[in-house]
């Protein structure tokens, strides 16, 4: 009979990432526990897909187990979808307010953040992905600075910063939410 998988390893750094990934899947249907793991594996260039793989394959072969791990991009409609992956790079060096500044003189705002986890059976088997995108715009920076880019990503029809809001609220219409309901989804019918 199909058993589901109900615990993982997930790789990051990211201790915002964690919380939130925690709080989705220990909710709803189908809870499943979460480990974490702070590896430091360097990431590539390349699409979101590529990116996504290249870190989940090489997690799994430093674990030697099954692994998740997760790749967040933040597209610009105006810049062809850029900084997409890289824009922890750009938050680092730009700030909230470089970030606006990036879109002057640019007619759009427009923007979508992007999830990408990633899951392998273990080392050599060749990852999955499991994608969510919530589209926004970009924002004069709104509510608590905690978290990346929050707080200047503004989810359409809500009137609210992602800072701005109750972490449940978040959590209901994230990025995040809508891939890891893909990936509950996957591991809930694997042997
Ligand atoms: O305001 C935010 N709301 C979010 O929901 C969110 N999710 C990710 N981020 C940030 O976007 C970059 C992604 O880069 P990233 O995917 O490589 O993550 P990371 O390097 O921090 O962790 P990891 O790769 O070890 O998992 C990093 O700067 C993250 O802090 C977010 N910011
Ligand atoms: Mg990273």
């Amino acid at each position: 009979m199909a058993k589901s998988i109900s615990n993982l390893i997930f790789v990051t750094g990211n201790a915002n990432k964690l919380k939130e990934v925690k709080a989705i899947l220990s909710s709803g249907g189908n809870p499943i526990e979460i480990e974490s793991r702070a590896l430091d594996i360097p990431e590539i260039q390349g699409t979101t897909q590529e990116v996504a793989i290249a870190k989940c394959r090489r997690a799994a072969e430093l674990l030697g187990c099954p692994c998740i791990t997760e790749d967040t991009a933040l597209c610009f409609e105006a810049l062809k979808g850029l900084p997409g992956p890289y824009i922890k790079y750009f938050l680092a060096e730009l700030g909230h307010e470089g970030l606006n500044a990036l879109l002057a003189g640019f007619p759009t705002k427009a923007a979508w953040a992007l999830c990408t986890f990633a899951y392998s059976a273990g080392p050599g088997a060749d990852p999955i992905l499991f994608e969510g995108r919530t589209d926004g715009s970009i924002v004069p920076a709104r509510g608590p600075g905690i978290f990346g880019w929050d707080a200047v990503f503004e989810p359409t029809g809500t009137g609210l910063t992602y800072a701005e809001m109750p972490s449940d609220q978040k959590n209901k219409l994230s990025h995040r939410y809508k891939a890891l309901e893909k990936l509950r989804e996957f591991l809930h019918f694997q042997d």
